[in-house]
C-alpha cells in the first residue's frame, strides 16, 4: 500500500491560518506487512535520528491503527521524502495526514476526505496547511465546532511556485511565539481586507491582483526578523517578476508565485542573488493525498 501527500505553502501573506495551497513535492510512505517492524527512511529527514527512533508518522499510525484493527501485526515502512522538515512547507502536516490515511487503508477501511481533515485537526489545531495537503490546489478554511469549513479550487497550469528554501530550519512552534499577544484595529482591517482580496483574486484568476492583493500586518514581519535576509528575498522576487511573495507558512522559505513564463528568469535570479539557499520551481498539486491499495 502506497500513500503520498503533496507539500503546501500557508497563510499566502493575510491569510494567516486561513489560506494555503498545495505544491508538486511530495512525502510518499510504502507499507508492507512483515514479521518485524522495520523502517526506511530516505530523501529529507534521512540522517536525522529522531525520525528513526521517534517517528511522528509512526505514532499517529499506532494511535489509529490499534484502534481501528483487532489484529496484532508488524510492518515494514519505507519513507521517501522530498519535503524537508521545518522550513514551513507542511512537513508536519503531510506526515499527519499520511499517517492517518494508511491506518485506514491498510484495514481495507474507506474514509471520505472530509473524514480525514477532520481527523487531521486534531493534531494540527489550525486548518491552513492540513487542507491543502489532503484536497490539492488553492483552499480557504476556517474552524467551526472542531470541523473545517472549506472552499477549494485548482490553480491553472500556466502558474509556478518558485521556491527558495533557506539552509536553517524554523520550527512553527517557536515560530508561533514571536507573534504579539494583541493587534490594533488597523492591522486587523488590513489582513482582513488583503486576505479576502487575495481569496476573490484566486477565485476568480485574476493573477495581477495578487500583486496588490498578497501583503500582511500580523505575522511575516515578525518571524522574518530572526532571519533578516527574508526580506531581500521577498523584495528580489517581486521585482524579478513574481506576482507574489509570501514566507511559506512559518518560515523559513519564501514561497513565490509567477506566470510559468516568467519562472526560469525568477528562479535564475533568485539562485544568482541567494546562491547560499536552494531555489527550485514547481507545480502546483491539484489532487492532494493520494492512496494506492
Ligand atoms: N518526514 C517526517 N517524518 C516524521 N516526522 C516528521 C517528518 N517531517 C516532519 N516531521 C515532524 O514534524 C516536525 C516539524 O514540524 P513543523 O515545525 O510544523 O514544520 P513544517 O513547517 O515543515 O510543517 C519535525 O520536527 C518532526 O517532528
Ligand atoms: N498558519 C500556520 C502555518 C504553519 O505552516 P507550516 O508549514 O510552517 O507548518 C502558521 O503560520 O503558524
Amino acid at each position: 500500500m502506497k500513500v503520498s501527500v503533496p507539500a503546501t505553502s500557508a497563510n499566502l501573506g493575510p491569510g494567516f491560518d486561513c489560506l494555503g495551497l498545495a505544491i508538486s513535492m511530495k512525502n510518499q510512505v510504502i507499507i508492507r506487512p512483515s514479521k518485524f517492524h522495520s523502517v526506511s527512511l530516505k530523501g529529507e529527514g534521512a540522517n536525522n535520528p529522531a525520525l528513526k527512533d521517534n517517528n511522528m508518522f509512526i505514532s499517529i499510525f499506532n494511535d489509529f491503527y490499534h484502534n481501528l484493527s483487532y489484529k496484532k501485526r508488524h510492518f515494514r515502512f519505507e519513507f521517501q521524502n522530498e519535503i524537508p522538515l521545518s522550513r514551513g512547507l507542511g512537513s508536519s502536516s503531510a506526515v499527519i495526514v499520511s499517517a492517518i490515511a494508511s491506518a485506514y487503508a491498510i484495514e481495507g477501511i474507506k474514509l471520505e476526505k472530509d473524514k480525514l481533515l477532520n481527523l487531521a485537526l486534531a493534531y494540527e489545531n489550525h486548518p491552513d496547511n492540513i487542507t491543502p495537503a489532503v484536497m490539492g490546489g488553492f483552499n480557504v478554511a476556517c474552524v467551526q465546532e472542531n470541523e473545517v469549513r472549506y472552499i477549494n479550487k485548482a490553480i491553472p497550469k500556466n502558474l509556478k511556485a518558485v521556491i527558495v528554501v533557506p539552509n536553517r530550519a524554523i520550527s512553527t512552534q517557536l515560530s508561533r511565539k514571536t507573534l504579539p499577544f494583541k493587534y490594533s484595529k488597523e492591522d486587523a482591517v488590513f489582513n482582513i481586507s488583503h486576505s479576502s482580496l487575495l481569496t476573490a483574486a484566486f477565485m476568480a484568476e485574476d493573477w495581477e491582483m495578487l500583486k496588490h492583493a498578497s501583503f500582511d500586518q500580523i505575522h511575516q514581519k515578525y518571524r522574518m526578523k530572526q532571519m533578516p535576509e527574508l526580506f531581500d528575498v521577498q523584495k528580489t522576487s517581486l521585482k524579478e517578476g513574481a506576482l507574489m511573495s509570501t514566507l511559506s507558512g512559518s518560515g523559513s522559505t519564501l514561497f513565490s508565485m509567477s506566470y510559468a513564463d516568467d519562472s526560469k528568469n525568477l528562479e535564475k535570479a533568485l539562485k544568482l542573488r541567494f546562491p547560499h539557499f536552494k531555489v527550485f520551481t514547481a507545480d502546483f498539486d491539484n489532487v492532494g493525498v493520494r492512496i494506492e491499495i
